[in-house]
């Protein structure tokens, strides 16, 4: 079947976006892996689908597959990238539309200066909604937030666990440059103690307002940015009382920014949009 897509990205994190209203969509886990290979497909991180909502009060349903062809929760830097499709697509004449994902509904707003800014909703920060199986370790408190002490990889590391609707375990390190993510991200990603896996983010504080990020993710790999993975970081770093709302997040990709007022409230994620170009493949 021919498929009309649009490649896009996110502060580097790249993506595939599929229109599945005026297109019909069906593909198994095999074919969304060979359309996101980087080698014998288009190449992406993550490909997302725009649907016709379930729901009411929503504008557009959301999916989205990550490289490996396994379909998750959530994506931010990919609902930046979905308002900028629709809008530009002519399928809404709003400048804030609301999108149900399968954890929820987020909030997209497109920008005067070209940017996406997008209600995540509220962080869940009980690790049985991350999930993550604490049972029988002995949780470190720091300010409000819990550290899981973990062993991993040949060594302990204490990680914070949050939920954005996907999942997420961050951790303070020195220098990301250094941090050896692909080692440490991999044993992290798989670990037993995560029943749906994670996303394994390393986060340097480089003052209350700037952090530096890097984020090996579920399904995918280091990317270059992760959204949901710049959430959780500022909402762990926020908790654990050493960072300020707002936040910049320097991506190896380019840079996000992250408001949070705390817990019940959500988080904002504001960042770039780009098209690069359209396609349409034989798949
Ligand atoms: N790999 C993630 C999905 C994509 C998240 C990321 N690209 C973002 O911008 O939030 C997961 O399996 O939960």
């Amino acid at each position: 079947m021919k498929l009309k897509f649009t490649k896009m990205h996110g502060a580097g994190n790249d993506f595939i976006v599929i229109d599945a209203i005026h297109q019909e969509v069906d593909l198994s886990a095999e074919q969304w892996r060979r359309l996101a290979d980087r080698r014998f497909g288009i190449g992406a991180d993550q490909i997302l689908v725009v649907e016709r909502p379930r729901s009411a009060g929503v504008d557009f349903r959301y999916r989205i597959f990550n490289s490996d062809g396994g379909e998750v929760e959530q994506c931010g830097n990919g609902a930046r990238a979905f308002a900028r499709f629709v809008s530009d697509k002519g399928l809404s004449g709003e400048r804030s539309i609301r999108v149900e994902t399968m954890k929820g509904v987020i909030a997209p707003r497109l920008e005067d200066d070209g940017s996406v800014t997008v209600d995540m909703g509220a962080p869940r920060l009980d690790p049985t909604e991350v999930p993550f199986d604490s049972a029988g370790l002995a949780g470190w408190l720091e300010g409000a937030d819990i550290t899981w002490p973990l062993p991993v990889g040949g060594k302990t590391v204490f990680l914070s666990v949050v939920s954005m609707g996907n999942p997420h375990a961050v951790q303070v390190v020195e220098d990301v440059d250094s941090a050896p993510v692909a080692t440490l991200g991999p044993a992290i990603e798989t670990h037993p103690r995560f029943p749906n896996k994670v996303n394994a983010g390393f986060m340097q504080v480089v003052d209350r307002h700037h952090i530096r990020l890097r984020v090996f993710e579920r399904g995918a790999g280091e990317t270059l940015a992760c959204g949901t993975g710049a959430c959780a970081a500022v909402v762990a770093g926020i908790r654990r009382g050493l960072l300020d709302s707002p936040v910049r997040v320097a991506a190896r990709g380019g840079e996000l920014s992250i408001a949070w007022d705390g817990p019940g409230q959500p988080v904002y994620l504001s960042g770039p949009a780009v098209t690069v170009f359209e396609g349409e493949i034989e798949i």
